[in-house]
Order: C-alpha cells, then structure tokens, then sequence
C-alpha cells in the first residue's frame, strides 16, 4: 500500500499526473479541501504530503470527478494492497494515499503531453459524476446544509480525453455517460467498498442498499437504452410540439442525433401506421357474431327451400301447362332422360350456381293474421246496408282482396259514407277586387212582409202545419222519408223527432251558421259581370249536391203591392226582381240578396226552391244533382211564362238544349181522350181509371218523374204493409206517397201531380169521381223586363201552358190538349203544393171531371173567387172565369210588363173548406187514400 502510494506521489511529483488526469484527493480537513476545492480550478489532485489521506474526507462525494483511467490505475494497486494486508479499508477512508517516498513505477496513465493549452482541451467530455449518479437533483449543498453557488462547487476532476487501455493497446474512447457511470461504479463494486456513486452525497432518506441502488441504476440504465433505441417516438414528438419556437429550434439542432434514430424508424410501416395485417370483417345479426362458415350453411339450405317453394307455387300458378306437358309425352322423355343423366352424374360434378335470392313481399297489408269476415255487411245499420246494395263495387267479388285490403268493419263503412273528393278548406277562387257592381245595390238578409203580404200568410195552412212533429227516428236523420222534407218544412225544435246532431233536415239553418262569421268562402259565391246577360252570380268554392247556397230574400208583398210598384216605382226600370212566392204574394229582391242577379239556363246547375222555416216562408238557391265547381256561373231554370208574347226574351244561356227563349219547360202534350159516350160510359170508365190509379199507388212504384214531363201522373210508392192491409196502413201509404214524390222535389222545381180517381155508383146511377191530386210545387213567378228589346214573339211563347190565363190561352197545348181539368168541381181534390202544403179538397159538379181546361168550370172559379177574393187566378195555373181572366189580362196591359208564370199548380182552395182542415197534413193525407181503398173496396163488392 505504502509503496503504491509513494508510487502515486512519484507520479504526482514526476508531473505525470497532468492537471485534468490528475486525481484529486481530498483535503485533510473539510473546510480546508472546500476551500482548495473552490478556490483552485479543478485541474490537479493535490497529492500533497498534508492531504494525502482521502480517508479524512468524509464526504465521498467530493470524488464526483474522477478520472476513469485513473482510477483503473489506481484501484487495482489499491487492491493489492488490501489483498496483501488483509485489510479493508472502511468506508469513509477508503483512499488513504500514504506518503511513500519511494519512487513508484511510472504508469502511462496519460499519453505524452500534446503541450497543448489547458483551456484547448476544455472541450472534451468531462464526466459529472453526480450527474451520472443522479444525485445532482437533490441540489448542491454544503456539508453544513447550506445551498452552495454552482459555480463555486466545481470540483471536477478533469484530464485528458478518457480512454480505456485495451490489451491490445488501443485507445477506447468512452464517449456515454452510462458507460462512464458504470465503469465507476464497477470500479467501486471490484473494490468491494460498498459504495454507490450516488453514494454519500444522496441524503439519507434515498439512500437504498447497495442492491437497490444496483437495481435502480440498472433500471436507469435501461431506460437510457430505451430510449435511444428510439422506442418512445411519440414521447419526443411530444415534447417538441409541447416546446416554443425557440426551443424547438434549439432541440432541432440537438436532435439530429435523435432523427438519425428516428429516420431509421421512419421507412417501417409501423412509423407510419401502416397495418398490414389483413383486416378480418365480422357479420353480426341481431346482436349475434354470425360464423361465416355457417352463413353459408345457411344460405344454402335457405336457397334451397326456396326452389322447392318455386316450384310448389309454379305447379299451382300453371298446372294446365304442366300437365299439357306431361301429356306431351314425346317432348317429356327426352328431358326426363336427360334429367336422370343429370342425376347420376351430380356427385362428381361441380354444386350448381346459387340462385339469386327471390325477395319476398309482404301482400296482407296491416290486417295480415286476421280473417276477413264472411258477411262484410255486419255491424251496418239498415241505410248503410241498402247502400251497400246500391254500390255493386263494393259487393265482394269471392276474390280476398290481399294487396291493398280494407280496414275490417270500418273500410266499408268508409266507402259507404266517405266521398269522392273533399276539397280542403281555402280552395276559394274569388275574382279579384274592383269587379263592377251594379248601381243601387242594397242587400236585405231576410225577408220583410209588407202590407197585407203577412196577414196573407198567417191565413196560409202551413202556417200551422209546419209545427206537425215528424216521425223519423235518429237513425234515420230526416232524410228522403222525412215528412217535414216532403212537405218543405225545414225541421227544428218544435216539429223534428230526431233532433240537431241526426237531423238532416236543417238546410237554412246550416246556411245561416255557415255565412254568419261572414268570409269570401263560406259566403261562396259572388257577382260577376257577364258579357252578354248583365250580372250573374257565380261560385267561388265548390258545393255539394243538392247543397243550399244562398238564399233569396226580398220583400214580400202582395199581388197588388206588386202592381203599384211596378207602375209607380219601377216604371222606368229596365228589370224587376219580382218572383211569384207564395199564392198571391210576390217577392220583391229588388232590394234584397245577391241571388236575384241569379241568371237563368235552359241547362241549370241549381235550383230555386220554397221552403217554410219556422213557419216563415223561404226560397233559396240549391246546388243540383251534380257538384259545383269553384267558378262556375250559377243559374236555374227561370220556367219563364211570358205574360205576352210580345215580352219573350231571348235565351242567351248557351247550353246545348236551350229552348232559344226564356220560357216555361216544355210539357209533354198529351193525346186528348175520344169524346165520352154518355154517362154511364163515363162512370165505368172513371171507375176503371180510379182502380187503376189505386192500383198504381199501391203497387209502390217510385221512379221519378221525367223532367220534361212535369204534369205527368205520379205512381207513388207505398210500402208493403199498405199492400196488406188497406185499413191499417193509411198512414203509411201517405207517407209512401210523399216519399215518392220527394226525390222530384228535391231535383227539381217542376209540378208533380199524381190523380187518384174514385167514382162511386149508386142505385141511382149518381157517380162521384173523386180526384186525388198531389202536386208538389214550387210556384215561381218571374216579373221580367219592361219591354226588353229582346222580348220578340217566339213560337215557343205561344205554345206555353200557363199562357191559358191570358188573352192568348186558348193557343196553350195544356188548353187545348190537356184531357184532365187540373180542378174538377167534381171531384173531391187532395192538393198538396210542395211549398205551401195545401190541402184542398173540392167537389166538382158531376160530370165535369173530365172535360178539358178549354171548358173551364165556372162554378169553381167563383168558388174560389169567392174563398180567395184577392186571389188572382192566372197566377195559379187555375181555370177561372173569363171575367177574372179579363180582368188579369187588363190589368197586365195596363201594366206593360210581361207576366213570367212559374209552374203553378197550386189550386188555391182554402183549407177551410175541408172537413179535415183541422187535422195535420199527414193525417189529411191518410184519411183521403184510406177514402180511396174504401172506395175501391166498395166497388169490388160490387
Ligand atoms: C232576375 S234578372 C237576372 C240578373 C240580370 N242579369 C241583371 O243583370 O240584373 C233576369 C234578367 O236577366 C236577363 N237574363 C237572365 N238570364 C238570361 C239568359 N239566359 N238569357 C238572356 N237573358 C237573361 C234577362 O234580361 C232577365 O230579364
């Protein structure tokens, strides 16, 4: 030992020990070597005889700067030693450089001084050793405790370049830190001295065994490793973008070293993202991983129930073809045979190709699962059945309907009640504003009596009748078989069995809720200015069938009222608004609602029809049997009877069968009946003619009558019951009557007489011919221009039938041709006008029945002048006097207007003079056809 120590100090001493090889050892005492150590550079180990014992120096991590090749020297020496003295040198003196003056060998520590400067060799590597260790991050600190300036703590041992001898003399350059660190450290391990580099300079509380420390600089050291081999590429990058500017710059500069690494990484595909293992597809269904390999398992066996249900379906689709097949025995064989060599030859050959998958289609719709039921008519109400009975569409065929079937039960009924096509609530077309308007155009909502016009009324029997309950039933909703619509009596509380919610007999209050908050659309309808009839009316959104649409109001005056007006007030006025009403009054809409402007058409797409409304009358305009159309013009038929023919205008409605005048409809003109014989002939003759019209009522016939036809006979339709029993069933058989007649009154303003005759023979060979006459009418009088230039003599005029009250009657078909008086004083009448309801029975003198209008009764004609003083009798249709009719006809001429006649046909017999007036209409009604069967009955027996 002591001669390795004076080996050093010759060393030392011999200079060989340049500064920065040289090792520095210890000062003697700590304040000493502190201040050794901080106030000469770090250049020289002071192996001075003072401080020649590192041993004194506690704190070994003075010796953080040590020289490798030195210690590779030195150590071993050291290690002779110990070896020799069996010594170990304790920790905390473990290098004792004793003072040996003998000259120890020299070693070639150091290659020969280059004599460089020392600051040129400042550069090279100079190894911290508590970097190394890792100490360094518990900070610098005095042996006291005390943070020490770094600067002042430079205590590094530093030399020539580190190099390691090899054996073959070759110098290894120690260029990394580990490999520094851990040439140290195995210096330390092979001295046994139980030190760590981080050793005695880590505070207590880190120090770990040696083990530990050995693991824990391993770890280190494989870390370091890790990370060169460039492994943590992400970590780098990271750091770099978490970097500034700045110092990415500067640790792009530093990093060339790492990219060398990191270039090297760049060409895999892993660098790059790229995965080339092959990408694996699973198939799920319903939440299941589906097996590939048993998919097509599946599929196959799917494939193959499929052709077999191909199969099964084409056999039943085309069994004859097959079977055509099969007999064709010639052309089967030879594929049969074909077939089985197909057979045998399946196993070798290859699977056939899969056949595309046929999809199938779902064709129940949404009741699929559920069995239609047998009888679609159950759960309809009788009227939903005989509807259904009426559609033939809708009767199944045998043939289920599975594409597109109906809903069950309410499918059908949406058929029965649902429309063609409802429009939706704003297809209103309105003209737009600035229309022309006529000059004085004042409206009037509702109708206004003036003068006697309302005493007149309240003398009129449906001023009381109107209040007759019906006997409809909910179900039923007072439709066509309703008494009150028979009647024109609009139902409302006091006379409807059913009430608002069934009750379909309610036009005019419908129209009253459908106008009352006012509006283009539910108004409907509006002027417009036509090119070659003055104004129109037209609509402006659509109507239903039969759907009332305005109603036409006015004042409502008397016959004379009428005729003051028109010589006082609308003398010089180029148009009347005047419509007969309602016997001998007249409806003044010269002020009054917008459907006065209402033109007329020989094809008419409304109707103007008379009803009582709470025992007031109304007339209003209603759609007719087909829909209205959004802008269509609105007309009726006017069923003009020009008082003169002198005042025939000509008709400008354009339609196809425009009569070419505004005139009455045309009547069939029937063949006038040979020339009765006598008397008895006439009786047995009008006995036939009742039972015939008996017959004809009971046998139930309801067709309607032709329109062209208006004074034609009525069957009516009476129901079963009255078949059976004539006695019982009189109330039926007059609501059977009635119900034949209210489809003509609903489709039109025409007359509608059906004549039940009765003669009754007596002993004394006196024969009464009852006439039976119902006639459903709507009187309409039409008070037309004023000597309008278009009122030119038409051949039509003449041959008007309501001409017959005028000077010109006697060139009337009706007068001339009509076999039947329409009153016979004769004959006891049941007169029921469809408006007005009259019910007038009269009885004729005998043997007048038959005689023609040419010969009209003078008897009756003062009857009724009589019962009806004011009553002007041309306006009704009714034979009259000549008197009355002169003076009708005087008046007129006085009067240079010319006399529109509606189809009147109202007899005018008051109701008092029946010995059923005080009973309600239907009763009337019974009581006369019961009369009838009795009647009848009576001739039977004889
Ligand atoms: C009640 S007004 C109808 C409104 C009339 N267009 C107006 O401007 O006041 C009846 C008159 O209109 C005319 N008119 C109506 N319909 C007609 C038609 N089809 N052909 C010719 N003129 C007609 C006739 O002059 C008739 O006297």
């Amino acid at each position: 030992m002591a001669a390795a120590m004076a080996e050093v100090a010759d060393m030392a001493e011999m200079g060989t020990l340049s500064s920065e090889s040289s090792f520095s050892g210890p000062p003697t005492d700590a304040s000493s070597a502190a201040a050794s150590l901080t106030s000469t550079p770090p250049t020289t180990v002071s192996v001075t005889p003072d401080n020649m014992s590192l041993a004194s120096e506690p704190d070994i991590s003075k010796l953080d700067a040590i020289t490798g090749p030195l210690l590779d020297s030195v150590i071993p020496l050291l290690e002779n030693e110990q070896l020799e003295t069996g010594q170990r040198t304790p920790v905390g003196q473990a290098i004792v450089v004793a003072e040996d003056p003998a000259p120890a060998p020299a070693v070639p520590l150091d290659p020969p001084s280059t004599g460089r400067a020392r600051r040129a060799r400042a550069s090279l590597p100079v190894y911290n050793l508590s970097k190394l260790s890792g100490t360094d991050v518990h900070g610098k600190r005095r042996a006291k405790g005390d943070a020490v300036n770094d600067q002042n703590r430079r205590r590094t041992i530093s030399g020539d370049t580190l190099v390691n001898e090899t054996k073959d003399g070759a110098d290894e350059k120690v260029d990394t830190p580990a490999e520094a660190s851990k040439a140290v450290q195995d210096v330390i391990d092979a001295l046994n001295l139980g030190w760590s580099i981080a050793g005695p300079d880590t505070p207590k509380s880190n120090r770990v065994p040696k083990k530990a420390k050995s693991s824990a600089a391993q770890a280190t050291l494989e870390r370091r490793a890790t990370r060169l081999s460039g492994a943590p590429v992400t970590t780098v990058a990271t750091t770099l973008s978490s970097l500034g500017k700045r110092g990415r710059k500067t640790l792009d500069k530093g990093l060339s070293r790492m990219a060398r690494e990191l270039r090297r990484l760049q060409d895999t595909n892993e660098f790059a993202h790229i995965d080339t293992r092959p990408v694996l597809y699973t198939v799920w269904k319903n939440g299941k991983y589906v097996d590939p390999s048993q998919e097509e398992e599946q599929e196959k066996e799917e494939t193959a129930e499929q052709d077999e249900e191909e199969e099964v379906e084409e056999a039943a689709l085309s069994p004859p073809r097959k079977k055509a097949k099969a007999d064709d025995s010639t052309v089967a064989k030879p594929a049969k045979k074909g077939e089985e060599e197909v057979k045998k030859l399946e196993p070798s050959s290859p699977p056939p190709a899969k056949k595309r998958r046929v999809k199938k289609w779902l064709d129940y719709g949404l009741y699929a699962g559920q069995e239609a039921p047998a009888d679609i008519s159950r759960g309809l109400n009788l009227q939903e059945r005989k509807k259904l009975a009426s559609i033939p569409e809708l009767v199944p065929s045998g043939k289920p309907n599975k594409s597109l079937p109906l809903p069950m039960f309410n499918g059908l009924r949406l058929l029965l009640h649902g429309r063609d096509f409802k429009l939706p609530f704003d297809v209103c077309n309105p003209l737009p504003p600035g229309q022309p308007k006529p000059a004085a155009y004042r409206t009037m909502t509702k109708n206004r009596f003036v003068g006697d016009a309302a005493a007149y009324w309240k003398k009129t029997p449906h001023f009381n009748d109107f209040s007759s309950k019906c006997v409809c039933k909910p179900e039923d909703g007072c439709a066509e078989d309703c008494q009150n619509r028979i009647m024109l009596y609009e139902c409302d509380e006091t006379n409807c069995n059913v009430g608002k919610v069934h009750c379909q007999n309610r036009a005019f209050q419908n129209l009253q809720e459908r106008t009352k908050k006012g509006g283009r659309y539910r108004v409907g309808v509006e002027l417009l200015k036509t090119s070659d009839r003055g104004y129109g009316v037209r609509s402006n959104r659509c109507f239903e069938p039969n759907q009332i649409i305005m109603e036409y109001t006015g004042e409502i005056i008397t016959e004379e009222e009428c005729e003051r007006r028109m010589n006082e007030v609308y003398k010089d006025n180029e148009c009347y608004y005047l419509m007969s009403f309602d016997q001998n009054m007249i409806i003044d809409a010269t002020t009054g609602s917008i459907a006065r402007f209402v033109n007329h058409s020989c094809s008419p797409n409304c109707r103007m029809i008379k009803w009582i409304v709470s025992g007031q009358p109304r007339m209003a305009l209603f759609a007719g049997d087909r829909p209205i159309q959004t802008g269509e013009e609105l007309t009726y038929d006017y069923n003009f009877d020009p008082f003169s023919a002198k005042n025939v205008q000509k008709c400008l409605c354009g339609s196809p069968n425009c009569r070419g005048v505004l005139g009455p409809k045309p009547k069939e003109v029937k063949p006038p009946k040979p020339p009765k014989q006598d008397k008895k002939k006439s009786v047995k003759g009008s006995v036939k003619a009742g039972k015939r019209k008996l017959k004809e009522l009971l046998a139930g016939d309801g067709d309607e009558e032709d329109e062209s036809n208006a004074a034609k006979k009525r069957k009516i339709k009476t129901t079963a019951g009255l078949k059976k029993s004539l006695s019982s069933a009189s109330l039926k058989a007059a609501k059977g009557a009635a119900k034949g007649a209210v489809t003509t009154i609903k489709r039109k303003v025409s007359s509608i007489s059906v004549n039940a005759k009765t003669a009754i023979s007596s002993k004394k060979q006196t024969t009464k011919t009852t006439a039976r006459r119902i006639t459903t009418t709507s009187v309409l009088k039409m008070y037309g221009k004023k000597g309008s230039p278009k009122a030119k003599a038409s051949p039509k005029a003449k041959a008007s039938p309501k001409a017959k009250a005028s000077p010109k009657a006697k060139a009337s078909p009706k007068a001339k041709a009509s076999p039947k008086p329409k009153v016979s004083s004769r004959s006891s009448s049941l007169t029921i006008v469809a408006a007005s309801s009259t019910v007038a029975k009269a009885k004729s003198p005998k043997g007048s029945a038959k005689k023609p209008l040419s010969q009209p009764k003078k008897g009756l004609a003062a009857a009724k002048a009589k019962d009806t003083p004011k009553k002007t009798a041309s306006a009704k249709g009714t034979p009259k006097s000549p008197s009355a009719s002169a003076k009708t006809a005087s008046s007129r001429k006085r009067t240079p207007t010319w006399k529109v006649l509606g189809s009147s046909k109202d007899d005018g017999e008051s109701p008092k003079g029946s010995p059923a007036s005080a009973k309600s209409t239907q009763s009337r009604m019974a009581l006369e056809l019961s009369r009838s069967a009795k009647i009848r009955l009576v001739e039977a027996s004889e």
